[in-house]
């Protein structure tokens, strides 16, 4: 199941859309542009479904297992948006924690979905890092969150410096694995490869 659009205001969209065409000296009334502002607006309903989520949305399913030690997601794939550009930017999210003294712990996929909720929205890769870190600790109250995330920015790629294969990482940490390197540490030879 994959998250809800966001409701948009599809007519203002559609209607920035075409001025967009026009500006550009295209001719929006052409065949294959005429159903254009139409389909971006039912892209970005999608595409920032994000803006109409919260965590609390997504991290439903908590329960107990008598597992207090670390559990890693590696590899999440992520789709976010540029908010100096607007385009995309994508890569991958390793996402991990250790669950509390009452070993409590969410479904695998709602880390997936966690990611998602703040992926899709208008971002710059280390806000959203932190926001995935600090959404984490704040609903599943772990003993400690890692979250490292490594995209690559088609603002980077496509066009401006123009560095295909440049490669961004960036790192949050929380609580154990902020105070202890050997924490840290076990997590990244977890994900590193
Ligand atoms: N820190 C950070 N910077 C980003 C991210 N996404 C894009 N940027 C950068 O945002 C900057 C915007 O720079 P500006 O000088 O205002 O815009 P610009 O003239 O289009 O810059 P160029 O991309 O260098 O052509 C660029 O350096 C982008 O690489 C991100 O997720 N995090
Ligand atoms: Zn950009």
């Amino acid at each position: 199941m994959s998250a809800k659009p966001l409701k948009v205001d599809s007519a203002r969209l559609e209607k920035a859309v075409r001025e967009i065409l026009i500006a550009i000296g295209e001719d929006p009334d052409r065949d294959g542009l005429q159903e254009t502002p139409a389909r971006v607006a039912r892209a970005y309903a999608e595409q920032f479904a994000g803006l109409g989520q919260t965590p609390e949305d997504v991290l439903t399913t908590v329960f107990d297992v008598d597992h207090d030690e670390m559990v890693l997601v590696r590899d999440i794939e992520v789709y976010s948006t540029c908010e100096h550009h607007l385009v995309p930017f994508h890569g991958v999210a390793h996402v991990g924690y250790i669950p509390n003294e009452k070993g409590q712990v969410t479904g695998l996929s709602k880390l997936a979905r966690l990611v998602d909720v703040y992926a899709r929205r208008p971002q710059v890769q280390e806000r959203m890092t932190s926001q995935i870190a600090d959404a984490l600790m704040s609903v599943l109250e772990p003993r400690g969150v890692i979250v490292v995330i490594e995209c690559e920015h088609l603002c980077m790629t496509m066009r401006g410096v123009r560095k295909p294969g440049a490669k961004t990482i960036t790192s949050a940490v929380r609580g154990d694995f902020r105070n202890s390197e050997k924490t840290r540490a076990e997590a990244m030879a977890l994900i590193i490869r």
